[in-house]
């Protein structure tokens, strides 16, 4: 069946699909694996399959922010994915996990508008267990920056209007940085029976001048997306392991 949005046919889709926001991270994601197919590259949505250590997997960009984004969580999973793994970027809290830093999200603070739509206040944004597990494994495997696991605030907002957004209250209640999709990914998952993780590289702080000083293009970070790449897909290794 074709995906109206996606564009891809369901017929042609693995169980396992990694997501990142970037078509062009997509592409990059896909240089990584064996016998590799373009599907289809629809508005922002760019469809790659491919194996990994004899994996077949999907590799999908999902664009900027959770509506876009659950649009293509929804079409994934109703092709067939059952486990989906974002890799993305997103802004830290913490000094000690500068720009380069690695985190898994284990949750998300759902700040933004889309699953208010979908769910009712307190249903909580949750990654699976085993996919956080071997998410994290894999990223402590490689050398490189800190790896840390925890819990990442997704938010609507990047640039700031007038309302301020309360990064100090998220920072001290415990989360670790700033994204804006995974809290759609995990309660999409969460609603259709799929299973869920996310990987971030982090790129600045979060409560800095973004419009002045968000650069996510520096060797820096470009180094750390490659760490969660080869992180996010020696996970799906192992947890095709385990399904067998
Ligand atoms: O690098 P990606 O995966 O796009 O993730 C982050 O970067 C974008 C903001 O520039 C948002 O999509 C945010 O979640
Ligand atoms: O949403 C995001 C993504 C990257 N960096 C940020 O500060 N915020």
């Amino acid at each position: 069946m074709l995906m109206p949005i996606l564009q891809v046919q369901s017929e042609d889709m693995p169980e396992y699909g990694i997501v990142c926001g970037d078509p062009q991270r997509a592409e990059r994601i896909a240089g990584f694996l064996q016998d590799v197919r373009e599907l289809a590259f629809s508005r922002e949505y760019r469809t790659f399959t491919g194996t990994y250590q004899g994996v077949r997997l999907a590799v999908t960009s999902h664009g900027v922010g959770s509506p876009g984004a659950a649009v293509c969580f929804e079409e994934l999973i109703r092709s067939g994915v059952k486990t989906l793994i974002r890799v993305g970027t997103a802004g830290s809290y913490h000094a000690e996990l500068p720009a380069g830093s690695l985190v898994v999200s284990t949750a998300a603070i759902r700040t933004d508008g889309l699953t208010r739509q979908l769910v009712p206040e307190g249903f909580p944004a949750v990654a699976d267990s085993a996919v956080t597990q071997a998410l994290e494994e894999s990223a402590l495997a490689l050398k490189g920056g800190a790896v840390r696991k925890g819990i990442t605030v997704t938010l609507d907002v990047f640039f700031n209007g007038v309302e301020e957004v309360p990064h100090a209250k998220y920072k001290a209640a415990g989360a670790l940085g700033v994204e804006m999709e995974i809290a759609a990914l995990y309660v999409i998952a969460s609603l259709r029976g799929a299973r869920a993780g996310a990987i971030v590289a982090m790129d600045g702080y979060a409560d800095s001048d973004l419009a002045a000083e968000y650069d996510p293009h520096t060797d820096t970070v470009a180094r750390a997306v490659e760490r969660e790449i080869q992180a996010a897909l020696d996970a799906v290794a192992k947890l095709a392991k385990a399904d067998d």
